[in-house]
């Protein structure tokens, strides 16, 4: 590989003395793909069953899988139908190592495009709430989009600072993710393009985010709660150094050990000035030691502080105004979603019961998207299909033909025979979107911005 940025190397070789040359020498070799396993949708090993790639586990992540990159599993109809993520290996391991369980309050602060707060997602198994922002809107959008493909009906999406959502959050989540904005170094392999945007200021300025970014999150987490910071960068200061600091400046922290993983290495206290030993206890991923890129793990717990009192969030709306939306589900729906109800505009969705009053935050996806209220009727939201069970719509049809299929992904409409009405369209039993029979014609509803153009 070629264009390396030659102080990048030079601090390397520095940092790495003997282990230099081997470093070096996976600038030369292939990467790795990775994709994990929609655990909402199926096991891991169905998956391995349906599908006809080389899959072969990935150590730290148990729905992790290596793949060819001749499999092209983002080609196959399973990746629309969200039964996997196309995540690289090592960005794999911050979510497996937080721990999540099924109806925690989990915050990812920096989450777009959103690989991680699906997995997340995954392991709350619809139980709970994630609160998924990214300052970026544009990004959040893309994690919304990858939210909804994957079928989490529990994430609350939004594009806001992390010292503005502290306002709303106060002590409150039980488990945070900070994969924070970094100098992806790490990424160099993967993404060229990366190389392009570094410069050794970077590190500095990124650091000085990092460490603002970490301020806020601390604030937000419950006392025993706990933290993972991750980046995917090489640069001390922004990994041990970005925590020495944030454990000077936060004594109510301390760093837990993680496992010691097959080709978890562990951080260096000795790159950072007066570096605390208990730097030992996070874990660098380099790419000479794991089949991944280059990445870095703490993982922290909050040992004291105070419980704040949040304000519930009251849905204001009576069923009256959405009558429309119970109509559908009578006519098209085995099952009527009930809960907290919001509306933005006329876009109507069900919001998890663990959200505080909200008035005021930016806020993409106030939970779950069920649709839009039309005059006098209700268009179902893609979202609603890929959170539901087939078992849970009135009508279905189910694609077998795999040319069928794509065209259903190019948004061509179908030949049918059947019942007027939205239809599920589903593969394998796995839903894909709304189509909408009308006299011998499923006209198409897949999401334009999902469509398949080959
Ligand atoms: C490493 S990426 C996150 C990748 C993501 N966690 C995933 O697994 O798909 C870092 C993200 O942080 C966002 N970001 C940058 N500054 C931020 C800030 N101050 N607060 C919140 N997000 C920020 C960027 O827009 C970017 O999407």
């Amino acid at each position: 590989m070629t264009g390396l940025p030659k102080n990048f190397l030079q601090r390397m070789q520095e940092l790495l003395g003997d282990e230099y040359p081997a470093f070096l020498d996976t600038f030369n070799r292939k990467r790795s793909y990775g994709l994990r396993v929609n655990t909402l949708k199926l096991t891991p090993e169905e998956l391995k069953r349906k599908v006809p790639f080389h899959l072969t586990p990935i150590p730290w992540a148990n729905e992790g899988f290596y793949y060819k990159e001749e499999d092209e599993p983002g080609k196959h109809y399973y990746h629309s139908a969200g039964l996997y993520y196309i995540q690289e290996p090592s960005a794999m391991a911050p979510v497996a190592l937080l721990g999540v369980k099924p109806g925690e309050k989990i915050l990812d602060l920096c989450a777009a495009p959103g690989g991680k707060t699906t997995q997340i997602g995954a392991a709350l198994k619809g139980k709970g709430l994630v609160v998924a922002n990214d300052i970026n809107l544009k990004r959040a959008q893309v994690l919304a989009m990858n939210l909804e493909r994957m079928g989490v009906t529990n994430a609350f999406v939004t594009y806001e600072s992390p010292e503005r959502l502290l306002e709303y959050f106060p002590a409150y989540f039980d488990r945070i993710l900070v994969d924070a904005p970094c100098s992806g170094e790490g990424m160099f392999r993967k993404m060229p393009e990366a190389i392009d945007h570094w410069k050794p200021e970077y590190i500095l300025n990124c650091a000085e985010i990092q460490r603002e970014i970490l301020d806020h999150a601390a604030k937000m987490l419950k006392p025993g709660g706990v933290m993972i910071y991750s980046t995917c960068t090489f640069a001390p200061e922004e990994n041990e150094g970005t925590i020495q600091e944030f454990l000077k400046k936060h004594p109510e922290f301390e760093l837990i050990e993680l496992p010691h993983i097959e080709g978890f290495q562990p951080g260096r206290p000795e790159w950072v000035i007066d570096g605390h030993p208990d730097l030992k206890k996070t874990v660098r991923l380099w790419p000479h030691y794991l089949k991944g890129e280059g990445h870095f793990v703490a993982l922290l717990r909050k040992m004291d502080g105070n419980e704040k009192k949040i304000n519930p969030y009251k849905s204001q709306i009576n069923s009256g105004e959405i009558k429309e939306f119970y109509v559908f589900c009578k006519q098209n729906l085995h099952t009527t979603p009930e809960g907290h109800f919001t509306l933005f505009g006329n876009h109507l969705y069900l919001t998890p019961p663990e959200v505080p009053s909200f008035a005021g935050l930016k806020v993409l996806r106030p939970g779950w998207y069920l649709g839009q209220l039309k005059k006098n009727r209700f268009e179902p939201a893609h979202a609603l299909a890929t959170g539901l069970k087939a078992n849970d719509a009135k009508r279905t049809l189910p694609l077998y033909d795999e040319s069928e299929i794509h065209a259903y992904l190019r948004g061509e409409t179908l030949q049918r025979q059947g019942d007027k009405g939205w239809t599920l369209v589903t593969v394998d039993g796995f839903p894909l979107g709304w189509g909408k029979m009308v006299n011998g014609i499923l006209k198409n509803h897949f999401p334009r911005s999902m469509r398949w153009f080959f």
